[in-house]
């Protein structure tokens, strides 16, 4: 029978776990992304939590799921090292570049992933694709720039819809912009973050996944290291 896309998300989790179980030193801080791939993740990550000595949390809903199963999170400001970071995306490349924000976490999201040594990105395989743009790409805007952000991004082709009734754990708006495709990643998201009253874009080029533990039908693949 067909595994659903939950049963791909999970197995991808367990490998998550797995992999941090046998390649991070014990008593490390891990950081943990937002989203449903995320949460299984998280419900994973439980069995090993005496491993590990806390946890960095990339939004409110991930902190309060990581400290239901009694797992510790600190503030990233008491961080210095943190050998990974785990997270899922909303596209990914072959070259690891992703879109993500879906969950309208992206703005932590990219702060926690900065600060740790490895990106390990968990997908399942409808997450990869051949060109970025088709998922709709979020931009974490400041409230009173968001009609000129707006502009600006349709002068460079796209076609930003407000996410209605949404505000971020930052307290600032999420532009979907539809209609793109993303032939350089590093190159747009640069010049997104050079509009002002842009607060974080949801490409993750510049600084992409290391590893991706991507859950197909026939197995868990790992792209990248
Ligand atoms: O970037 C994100 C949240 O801001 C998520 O990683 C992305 O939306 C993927 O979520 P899911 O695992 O639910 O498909």
């Amino acid at each position: 029978m067909a595994m659903t896309q939950d049963e791909l998300k999970q197995a991808v989790a367990r490998a998550a776990r797995d992999y941090i179980a046998a390649n991070v030193p014990a008593g490390s801080i891990i950081g943990v992304g937002t989203g449903s791939t995320a949460n299984f993740f998280i419900d994973e990550l439980a069995a090993v939590k005496d491993r590990i000595a806390a946890t960095v949390a990339s939004s409110e809903a991930t902190k309060k799921r990581l400290e239901g199963h009694g797992i510790k999170v600190v503030d990233l400001n008491e961080v210095t090292s943190m050998p990974v970071y785990v997270d899922g995306a909303d596209e990914i490349t072959g070259n690891l570049e992703m879109v993500k924000g879906g969950g309208g976490a992206l703005t932590r999201e990219k702060i926690v992933a900065a600060v740790a040594g490895k990106f390990i990105c968990v997908c399942d395989q409808s997450k990869l694709v051949g060109t970025l743009g088709k998922f709709p790409l979020p931009v974490e805007v400041i409230p009173m720039a968001r009609a000129y952000v707006a502009r600006e991004i349709e002068k460079l082709g796209g076609k930003p819809k407000l996410r209605e009734g949404f505000t971020t754990d930052n307290g600032n708006l999420i532009l979907d912009v539809h209609g793109l495709a993303i032939a350089d990643p590093a190159g747009f998201e640069t010049k997104l973050n050079q509009i002002v009253g842009v607060v974080t874009n949801g490409l993750f080029a510049c600084r992409g996944a290391d590893l991706l533990l991507l859950a197909t039908p026939d197995g868990v693949r790992q792209m990248g290291k």
